[in-house]
């Protein structure tokens, strides 16, 4: 949670006109599946800094979205879509027409990128305007397409009108309203769990199935409309993720784990299950517990043997390495990560999607049984939990996995969080795990 209380917003004024400001331009000629048009980069580095959520916090455009590379920490806020697609794209062309050479500190490199989820309904879009953090860099994007033509007056006239179209309003909200939890409701209930999940692990012992992950919902109710950005949290080694689709109702999601990363055709990704709470004195015992316990073995040997069997057929396996412990601030988990060179006939991202995801690590082993299984156990709508969510350029994109996420909507938050259920799991320790994972 974070105060904003008593921040001027004026600086934000003054960014847009530094006068020392050099604008990179590209023009790109762009086909989406049939769909052509010009595209228009306009790029500058700011020389202050810009704190990324409040800048977002204050944009009256929709929708907003806000993403921090696991890894990188690489921050991209962006608000209003000028291109939306409803599908995943089949096909992404980008060709550089024209452009101004420039040096790129720190890697913050200019790329046509769609932002957006995976998820019924599909929803990948391009912003208008893009804030990127780096380190300690600072840059600004304006986007623009243009159906036939580039029409340079209306550039023009674009960076002329940024400052009332971008920053119409620049001072928060103040927001002195406490804002009560009047009631907690759980989807399933324990007994509800307890019961599905006695069902469940008595069907495994007769080996219908290896694995199956479970989710589960937690709906708080509060007594007024719940502000998006009090939610916001900065959590290490997670992706964060927040979508918001208009006033009141919004997406945001710190998860742990990467679908894929590709580049051209280098694809890393990564298997990943089983889970020990963090903890100041017993840390080292509980990676120990994640390294020798048979369970969370066979948890881990179940998503490894899946995404294997699903990467071979997409290229040539570089390396994988040892099961390594993976720890974000408040839970540790096997994890092993995949290095890939694709085929060339592999190289799309609608396709690397429909092979790779749902892996077992959110859905379970093996797949079509898992599936059909969930239909009948898991007693929540996932709707965007565990979805892939992130970007998609033309010949690169970067996704995770959507576990740990949260919708709000209006005074309404619910939680989402799942856990990996097999023979020898007990349905309470498999509740205080998810229970765990509410990380919100
Ligand atoms: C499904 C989730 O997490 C996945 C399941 C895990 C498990 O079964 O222990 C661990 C990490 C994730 O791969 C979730 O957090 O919702």
């Amino acid at each position: 949670m974070r105060s904003i209380n008593g921040y001027g917003g004026y600086s934000f004024f003054f960014f847009i006109f530094d006068i020392h400001m050099t604008i990179h331009f590209s023009l790109m000629h762009v086909a989406i599946d049939q769909v052509r048009f010009y595209y228009v980069r306009l790029e500058w580095f700011l020389s202050q800094t810009i704190p990324l959520s409040l800048w977002l916090q204050v944009q009256t455009l929709y929708p907003k979205i806000s993403w921090i590379d696991r890894d990188s920490n690489w921050h991209m806020a962006a608000c209003h879509q000028i291109w939306l697609c409803h599908h995943l794209p089949t096909s992404i062309q980008v060709t550089p027409i024209r452009q101004t050479t420039r040096q790129t500190p720190n890697g913050l490199r200019s790329r046509f990128r769609l932002f957006g989820i995976a998820s019924t309904p599909t929803s990948f879009f391009l912003p208008q305007y893009e804030i990127h953090h780096l380190t300690n860099q600072y840059m600004f994007a304006l986007n623009c397409i243009f159906p036939t033509c580039f029409p340079l007056e209306g550039i023009k006239q674009l960076i002329k009108n940024m400052s009332r179209s971008c920053i119409p309003n620049c001072i928060p909200k103040a927001h002195a309203q406490v804002n009560l939890l009047w009631n907690i409701q759980y989807s399933p209930t324990l007994s509800g769990w307890n019961q599905c999940l006695h069902q469940l692990i008595t069907q495994m012992h007769g080996r219908q199935i290896d694995k199956l992950v479970i989710a589960r919902k937690k709906i708080l109710h509060f007594q007024h409309i719940v502000d998006v950005f009090d939610w916001l949290t900065y959590k290490p080694n997670c992706f964060h993720f927040v979508l918001i689709f208009k006033p009141n109702l919004a997406l945001i999601c710190l998860s742990p784990e990467r679908l894929y990363l590709r580049n051209h055709s280098m694809l890393m990704t990564e298997a990943m299950a089983a889970t020990r709470p963090r903890h100041a004195l017993q840390d080292a015992r509980w990676a120990v517990h994640l390294h020798s316990h048979k369970k969370d073995m066979m948890e881990q040997n179940w998503v490894k043997l899946d995404l294997k069997t699903k990467l071979m057929c997409l290229g040539k396996m570089l390396s994988c390495r040892q099961d390594a412990i993976f720890q974000t601030s408040y839970l540790q988990h096997l994890y092993m990560p995949f290095q890939v060179e694709l085929d060339g006939h592999h190289l799309m991202d609608h396709h690397l999607i429909h092979v790779i995801h749902p892996t077992a690590a959110i859905c379970g082993s093996p797949m079509p049984q898992a599936y059909l299984m969930l239909q009948k156990y898991e007693r929540v709508a996932r709707g965007a939990y565990a979805c892939p969510m992130g970007w998609i350029g033309s010949h690169d994109a970067h996704l995770c996995v959507s576990i740990r996420c949260a919708v709000i909507d209006s005074n309404k938050v619910m939680i989402y969080a799942g856990c990996g259920v097999i023979a020898a799991s007990l349905p309470q320790s498999e509740w205080n795990e998810t229970e765990n994972k509410f990380v919100y």
